[in-house]
């Protein structure tokens, strides 16, 4: 049988105690299939990067359950956990968060290192991404002299490095202008055609129209969850101008 590529159980987060009680992520249940792009939405403060924490395993539930690939992580000791996150789980954030002293091939071949693999390994696995982002030709340059799209498909390279069974973005174009956000949804389109699964946290109407589904929240719950089966292409046509 195969597995969900991420279930969740009655998933918590709460902060804090009696009236001060917050509920970050109120018991949701969530499954998702292999390959789905996934977006979620929802006003600012309604648990969206509480719940990519706890799916990517950078926060502890307080509460349910969370499996990866039919993995139960939720269990799992701070080493393995942290074992899962290097070789298992792909963040891209905002704000990119790239390491300013290493080139931008160095950034992707860093995780590939972390992972235990050898210096050939990450050199081979980073010349497949780059090109994969259009990046090639800046391989040697230092994140400061890339833009800010560039940095982005950079944080996807890294991100990808060691093949991540779901790629997890918070905020994905928050920095981006228009072209780069096409860019990066391009990115994230053929990812998604290569089976690659994706959950984007997004307050940009134009990512969750690329989506196959688009889950609403707000006070930590799931408020809405729908498919939005064939909008691929209308949604990045709408984005490059090619819809009145
Ligand atoms: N460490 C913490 N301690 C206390 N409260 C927290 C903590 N982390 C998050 N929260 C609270 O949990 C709730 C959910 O936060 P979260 O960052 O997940 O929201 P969000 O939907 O991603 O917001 P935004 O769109 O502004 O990024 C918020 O009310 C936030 O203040």
């Amino acid at each position: 049988m195969s597995h969900a590529a991420i279930r969740a159980c009655a998933l918590a987060k709460t902060h804090g105690a009696g009236q001060g009680l917050l509920r970050a992520v109120d018991e949701v249940d969530l499954e998702v299939p292999q390959g789905q792009l996934l977006a979620v939405m929802g006003p600012s403060g309604c648990g969206k990067s509480t719940l990519l924490h706890l799916l990517g395993g950078l926060e502890r539930p307080t509460g349910g359950q969370v499996w990866l690939a039919g993995q139960r992580i939720d269990t799992l000791s701070e080493r393995a956990l942290a074992r899962l996150r290097r070789r298992s789980v792909g963040f891209v954030f905002q704000a990119f968060h790239l390491v300013e002293e290493l080139s931008a091939a160095e950034n992707v071949e860093l995780p590939v290192l972390l992972a235990g693999r050898s210096w050939r390994e990450a050199r081979r696995r980073t010349g497949l991404l780059l090109e994969r982002v259009g990046l090639s030709d800046r391989a040697r340059h230092l994140p400061s002299q890339l833009s800010g799209g560039q940095r982005q498909r950079i944080a996807i390279a890294r991100a990808l490095a060691n093949d991540p069974l779901v790629l997890l973005a918070d905020e994905p174009t928050g920095n981006l202008d228009s072209a780069a956000t096409f860019e990066v949804l391009r990115i994230f389109q053929e990812l998604r055609a290569a089976g690659q699964t994706l959950v984007i946290v997004t307050h940009d109407e134009r990512v969750a129209a690329t989506a196959d589904r688009l889950i609403s929240m707000r006070d930590g719950m799931f408020v809405d969850d729908t498919r939005l089966e064939g909008t691929h292409a209308r949604g990045l046509g709408g984005l490059i101008g090619l819809e009145g």
